[in-house]
């Protein structure tokens, strides 16, 4: 991550959006730290979008603020060359070729030929410059719009459901991607509904549900406050449960396999009262922590299941995103 930026790359404060009746986004504050990949998770029709839309200038928020690179989007000088997003599903042209959509593209912001190049071999698409758009895969389509979006060069990629479609490989090589970006020093906001898709992608997680704020930090800092529990098998469960009870240790369950679950106790302590109460321990270990779960349980389940290619060419060296313009 870097650390060298004073500001965070974008900054929600006190975001609303109202359509008529509906409540997209409720003062929603969040930050985006410089060198981030921040996930920006919620149930679907949690506001994710509509937030997205607000912090890129294209809707108005009914209340709040927000900046981009420590200014308003609108205040920006050269936008493209400072956020690329990917909002909506690309609108291509079936005729045209990845690099003729992609010429149209920097002509428009001011790139060279050779940029758009530059960002058809980043995003793995150089042998189907001369494709037509018609003939490509929804993953494809997805590297396409990735190539659009880093055509001005941006230090900030914005990215509504990215992974929406792609399959493990293409999921995989989107997180390499991702990674390669930050780690040039770059920020990534990659909004998902299903968390375990983008877990292995970011460090940084903002949590909404029903167009509130629920969570923003560290993912590690979530696993963390998820406390584990200890899963012991004893030789009588029951007993245990009493001692524990007995010790202030009131959170035990007997799991439908015999095994006695006990939270906020280290798995020594938990032997430690078995052996006083005469019960024998045949095996103990810490249950894991499933992200999922929590992302659940803190989205009152709104949640529907789903789910995405090679890795990131390292032949254009320690920062590959920059190159021609
Ligand atoms: N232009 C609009 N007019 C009216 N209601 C809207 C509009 N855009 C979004 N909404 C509503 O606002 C709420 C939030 O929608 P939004 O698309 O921002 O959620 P989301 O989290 O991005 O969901 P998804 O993952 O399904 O795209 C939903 O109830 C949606 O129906």
């Amino acid at each position: 991550m870097n650390t060298t930026s004073a500001g965070p790359a974008i900054e929600a404060i006190g975001l609303s959006k109202q359509f008529n009746t509906v409540h997209a986004v409720s003062d929603l504050s969040f930050t985006v730290p410089t060198g981030s990949i921040t996930g920006f998770i919620g149930p679907n029709g949690s506001g994710k979008t509509t937030t997205l839309r607000m912090l890129l200038g294209l809707i108005a928020p009914t209340s709040g603020s927000s900046t981009v690179a420590g200014v308003p989007f609108a205040a920006l000088p050269q936008p493209a060359r400072t956020v690329g997003a990917v909002l909506d599903s690309l609108s291509l042209h079936p005729n045209r070729t990845a690099l003729g959509h992609l010429l149209v593209y920097s002509a428009a912001i001011g790139v060279t030929d050779e940029r758009a190049r530059h960002v058809l071999a980043l995003v793995g698409l150089e042998q189907a410059a001369r494709q037509r758009a018609g003939t490509f895969s929804l993953g494809m389509r997805q590297r396409l719009a990735l190539a659009t979006a880093l055509l001005g060069d941006p230090r900030i990629l914005v990215l509504d459901e990215p992974a929406n479609g792609l399959d493990p490989e293409g999921i995989a090589w989107l997180r390499d991607f991702l990674r390669a970006f930050a780690e040039s020093g770059r920020t990534v906001l990659v909004s998902s509904h299903i968390l375990r898709e983008v877990e292995q992608i970011v460090d940084r997680l903002v949590i909404v549900n029903r167009g509130s704020l629920v969570y923003q930090g560290g993912i590690e800092d979530l696993r963390r406050s998820h406390s584990a529990r200890v899963l012991v098998a004893a030789s009588d469960p029951a007993r245990l449960a009493l001692a524990l009870g007995a010790e202030g240790l009131t959170d035990a369950q007997v799991l439908p396999d015999g095994r006695l679950a006990v939270r906020g106790a280290a798995e020594q302590t938990v032997a430690g009262i078995a052996a006083a109460a005469d019960v024998k321990i045949f095996g103990s270990t810490i249950e894991q922590v499933d992200l999922e779960q929590v992302f659940l349980s803190m989205t009152a389940g709104q949640y529907a299941a789903q789910h995405y290619g090679p890795p990131l060419s390292q032949q254009y060296g320690t920062d590959p995103f920059g190159g021609p313009r």
